[in-house]
């Protein structure tokens, strides 16, 4: 199996927050990864990393063998925790936006989530709910023919019947080459999608394993492992 993302002893401070604390991992091609943890437990700052919007202050991280930087920003399709849409824009402007501004938009594709995701086109950003504009955003970053999808909470404001909608969609998207890190503290309607899990707590992974393996190991949901670890840390 080829690794697409490789991260060697990273750390990162803010101040004097330590953030990240020595964070090693590896996600493969074709692979999803659960990033899993409470607030404040370094999942944002890990994956601004990995998008190369933040620094570390040590470590390695490479992305095809390569540190991030201008060739990993185009094959890796970022969903931030912040909206970068305008809000002056209507449905089929914020498309445009992205199809300007990313090679591999895939504008048929675009069109296709959108429906599913029963947001029309001359509907005005500024008009949608919570939810929609968090379902509009996923659509927009899972219609550009991405390497690695880094997605920072999708379920976030989401009610929980949207969400099988949203899960339903990362799956349709995504095909054996490209891989995916999803950070979240919703894991129960998620976990189906996990090929590997990682729970994270105040900037160290204090658990990496196969997500079939771990729920065989321990007859239980990764929910309900994910519950009874974080009660005891
Ligand atoms: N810009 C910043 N300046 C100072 N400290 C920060 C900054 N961003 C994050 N932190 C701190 O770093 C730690 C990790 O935060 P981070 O946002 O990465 O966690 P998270 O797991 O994504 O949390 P959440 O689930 O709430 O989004 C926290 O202690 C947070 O307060």
């Amino acid at each position: 199996m080829e690794t697409i993302l490789k991260i060697s002893n990273l750390t990162k401070n803010y101040y004097t927050t330590q953030a990240l604390k020595g964070i090693d991992l590896e996600v493969e091609r074709g692979k999803i990864l659960g990033l899993l943890g409470p607030n404040g437990s370094g999942k944002t700052t890990l994956m601004k990393i990995i998008a190369g919007i933040l620094k570390p202050t040590s470590g390695e991280v490479l992305i095809e063998g390569k540190n991030p930087g201008i060739y990993t920003k185009k094959i890796i399709s970022y969903l931030p925790d912040v909206n970068p849409i305008y809000k002056w824009m209507r449905v089929k402007d914020a498309v445009n936006f992205f199809k300007d501004f990313y090679n591999d938009f895939d504008e048929e594709k675009a069109k296709s989530n959108l429906g599913f995701m029963e947001l029309k086109e001359n509907q005005k950003v500024s008009s949608l709910s919570k939810g929609m504009l968090e379902r509009l955003l996923l659509t927009l970053y899972l219609s550009r023919n991405a390497k690695l999808y880094i997605l920072d909470e999708p379920l976030g404001g989401v009610d929980p019947s949207a969400r099988d909608k949203i899960i339903d969609t990362i799956i349709k998207n995504i095909n054996e080459d490209s891989s995916i890190v999803i950070s979240t503290h919703i894991i129960s309607d998620i976990e189906k999608v996990f090929d590997e899990v990682v729970f994270i707590s105040e900037g160290k992974i204090i658990l990496k394993e196969n997500a079939e393996e771990l729920r065989a190991k321990k007859g239980k949901s990764i929910d309900e492992i994910f519950r009874e670890v974080y009660a005891n840390v």
